[in-house]
């Protein structure tokens, strides 16, 4: 099981080092400007699950300025991919600069549009036939209806790892309720804090059972 693991990083803002610009993010959001990334704390607990997961295929649901995507990426296997899906065009731009500062675009593929439309297309247009590991960061009012468009696309196999941000806070109870009632899920949640504050937040894990 995903243990939380005490992760420090102790190093300089460099090109190439994805550690550094997750810290630089950490530091800027921590002590000039909130933002919504998932955040240091919340963040060891992303880097145990997609260690224990090891996945080949990762879909990321709302990539804002990249944080989470370099936090996942930088832990990915040689030939491993991540699709990550940003609504907002801007802050796709963002995201993409700090993906490539970090020196992980070979990992990832960042794609803008709405998750509606976008996750019927994955098969086809990616050549995607299941993914590992689903990172859920997006609008939280879209986790259920997306997850289940993701089950009727057959974009999930038996194992399966669906991690949700957010959940308690700004939260998502209708989510909540389907992944821990229904019995094609093992859920489990991990509690944390909202990034860069002492307000309670955490990460569900959800094992697709098929
Ligand atoms: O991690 C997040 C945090 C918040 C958030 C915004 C304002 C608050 F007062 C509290 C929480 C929104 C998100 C929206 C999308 C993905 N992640 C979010
Ligand atoms: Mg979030």
């Amino acid at each position: 099981e995903a243990d939380r693991k005490e992760c420090t990083q102790v190093t300089h803002v460099h090109e190439w080092d994805p550690g550094s610009v997750i810290q630089a993010i950490d530091h800027y959001c921590r002590n000039k400007e909130w933002a919504m990334n998932v955040g240091d704390e919340k963040g060891c607990i992303l880097d145990s699950v997609v260690s224990e997961v090891n996945p080949a295929t990762v879909l990321e649901l709302g990539t804002y300025c990249g944080y989470s995507t370099v936090r996942i990426a930088r832990l990915l296997p040689p030939h491993a991919k991540l699709i990550t899906l940003e609504f907002n065009p801007a802050v796709a731009a963002i995201a993409r600069q700090v993906i490539a500062w970090a020196g992980l675009e070979d990992k990832v593929q960042l794609v803008e549009g709405a998750s509606g439309d976008f996750i019927p297309r994955i098969k086809e247009q990616f050549g995607v036939k299941t993914f590992d590991l689903v990172f859920l960061d997006h609008w939280k009012e879209y986790y259920l209806p997306d997850t289940k468009l993701m089950e009727e696309c057959g974009l999930l196999r038996k194992g399966s790892v669906l991690l949700a941000d957010n959940v308690v806070c700004p939260g998502a109870p209708d989510y909540l309720e389907y992944v821990r009632s229904s019995p094609r899920y093992e859920s489990r949640y991990f509690k944390s804090h909202l990034e860069y504050t002492k307000v309670e937040d955490g990460l569900e894990k959800s094992v697709f059972l098929g």
